[in-house]
């Protein structure tokens, strides 16, 4: 057993949200690292190795840490996007996801920054959407501002009217911080859970 004290490497007040239901004592740290991909970069090796550079960027600052990271993007016919951050372009992305497959890729890891382990894993979401009309994109947007979603939604509230369907393993992903993996990670690394 490890014990060690817990670090959410994330600045996302959702992440923090979701690893509170863990009822681990944590504290939140913003990383700083460029999150541009690389050339031939597969969005499932962009989100875990994000998710481990976020988590690498603050092993010097915590050294006897158990240090989490994550990262998402959102897939639409082979391109990757990111967070929208504004109202113009959430609603460029939820007209190109109407009636469409999205997929959303959730990457993770916990490094011990004691002894320098860490596990990664990455857990992968689909998103059927309904056809969406212009109306209906502006009174979501309106009514939900999730433009620091990536996606444009937020599948916990009135986002999920916006869908047809959702697959995934663990329900928790689609919102940041896949917690079904995260608990299988941390009991790997020998860190007890209530
Ligand atoms: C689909 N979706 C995506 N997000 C958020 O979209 C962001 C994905 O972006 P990110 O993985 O780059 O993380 P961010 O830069 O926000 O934080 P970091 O950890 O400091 O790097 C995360 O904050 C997710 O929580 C979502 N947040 C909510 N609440 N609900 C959702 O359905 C949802």
């Amino acid at each position: 057993m490890t014990d060690l004290p817990i670090i959410l490497a994330s600045s996302s007040p959702y992440r923090q949200q979701l690893l509170q239901r863990l009822g681990l004592p944590f504290s939140a740290v913003a990383p700083a690292i460029d999150e541009t991909p690389r050339p031939e970069e597969a969005p499932q090796q962009l989100v875990q190795r994000l998710a481990l550079e976020k988590a690498q960027a603050l092993a010097e600052r915590f050294p006897q840490h158990l240090i989490i990271g994550s990262d998402q993007v959102c897939v639409r016919q082979q391109q990757i996007l990111g967070k929208p951050h504004t109202h113009q372009a959430a609603t460029v992305q939820l007209q190109a996801a109407s009636d469409q497959e999205l997929y959303f890729y959730t990457g993770l890891t916990v490094l011990n920054s004691a002894t320098q382990q860490s596990l990664s894993d990455c857990v992968s979401t689909t998103v059927k959407f309904r056809p969406l009309s212009a109306a209906q994109i502006e009174r979501y947007l309106q009514a939900e501002q999730p433009y620091d979603c990536a996606g444009s939604f937020k599948a916990e509230g009135l986002g999920i009217s916006l869908f047809r369907y959702l697959r995934s393993d663990d329900p928790t992903a689609l919102i940041g911080l896949p917690l079904i993996a995260l608990t299988t990670l941390l009991q790997q690394l020998g860190q007890r859970l209530p």
